[in-house]
């Protein structure tokens, strides 16, 4: 069985019932989510063996975001602190014409003062298969930014698969400062995921997004790089030698998905992608983005952030792109 270690802040995650608004609703639904957490969800759903490292404070609520994640077969690598705040976030679902707002409460997060050793000592994490965080976890503070850079290292160094989703988020900090840190970062990833509006938006990239996914192939000695886009699906480029072989292109529409919340959906196919990707010795890009798009779609029809998903769904999706009624 495949093994990933993901590390990074998983928040409480406060909503109204779709239609209500923050101001005025009287009852919120109370889940968990984080990027990194999310990844491991799907990734564990799917037959990886999915670990999730992270600081919490030693609470009621911390003990709540540890509980969710284990409940869906993730082990939990947890350092617990007695001083810090758990994180929460509130989503206001929008409709047309009304856009989905997200109001972070994520300021002096336990996690923000975490040290490489807090999220890995006594965790087996040299000898993952793949190793993935997001930018949102460098966003979150100057020792997170550090810890960030040591851990990829480490895990690169250890020859482990590096996976790194840019996730920009704009209330975090600017493209900038983003790009700043995250160029820095990409030395060392293996496996960049990058949506293509981030990739304009902080990377400054201004070509197509093919030629996007090119230009992150000639700037970086990465195995694959991914170009998400949104509802038009994604695009993987397998790195070819450089020598006259530019890689191998592939590109995946997006699987038709009736949309009940689209909170996670990147970080479903993420998940998705990589139980697929190091599943076996036989690493196959094709498929993976296959398996990724379809655990993606699924999503959509589910609320909260999290692929609660099988294999057997995800093939169905792959099989019969048409769906239909399982009897
Ligand atoms: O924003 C953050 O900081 C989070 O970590 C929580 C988000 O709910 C997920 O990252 C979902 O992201 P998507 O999968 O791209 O929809």
């Amino acid at each position: 069985m495949s093994t990933l270690v993901t590390f990074g802040e998983t928040m409480l995650r406060l909503s109204p019932t779709a239609g209500d608004r923050i101001e005025t609703a009287t009852q919120l639904d109370f889940r968990t989510a984080g990027a990194e957490s999310n990844v491991a969800i799907a990734a564990s759903n799917l037959g990886c063996e999915a670990t999730w490292a992270s600081k919490l404070p030693d609470s009621p609520l911390g003990r709540r975001v540890t509980r969710e994640v284990r409940s869906h077969g993730v082990e939990t690598h947890v350092a617990w602190t007695d001083e810090a705040r758990q994180g929460a976030y509130y989503i206001e679902q929008g409709s047309q014409p009304r856009s989905t707002d997200v109001i972070y409460d994520r300021a002096d997060a336990a996690i923000t003062t975490a040290t490489p050793a807090d999220l890995t000592d006594g965790l087996e994490f040299e000898r993952a298969d793949a190793v993935y965080t997001s930018g949102i976890t460098p966003a979150l503070s100057d020792q997170l930014e550090e810890t960030t850079e040591t851990l990829l290292e480490r895990a690169n160094a250890a020859g482990v698969t590096t996976v790194f989703d840019l996730n920009y988020r704009s209330k975090l900090w600017s493209p900038a400062e983003a790009k700043a840190c995250c160029t820095s970062l990409l030395e060392t990833v293996d496996i960049p995921i990058i949506a293509a509006r981030d990739a304009r938006t902080v990377l400054k990239q201004t070509g197509s997004d093919e030629e996007i996914a090119r230009e992150i192939a000639e700037a970086y000695d990465a195995e694959v790089i991914i170009i998400t886009q949104g509802e038009d699906g994604a695009l993987a480029l397998e790195a070819g030698d450089g020598d006259g072989d530019d890689g191998i292109l592939y590109d995946q529409p997006a699987y038709p998905a009736e949309t009940v919340d689209a909170i996670g959906t990147g970080d479903s196919f993420v998940g998705g992608f990589l139980a697929r990707y190091l599943e076996g010795d036989e690493r196959n890009v094709e498929r993976a983005l296959a398996y990724g798009s379809a655990t993606a779609a699924l999503k959509r029809t589910l609320e909260g952030d999290l692929a609660v998903v099988t294999p057997e769904e995800v093939e169905a999706v792959i099989d019969d792109a048409d769906g239909g009624i399982a009897r």
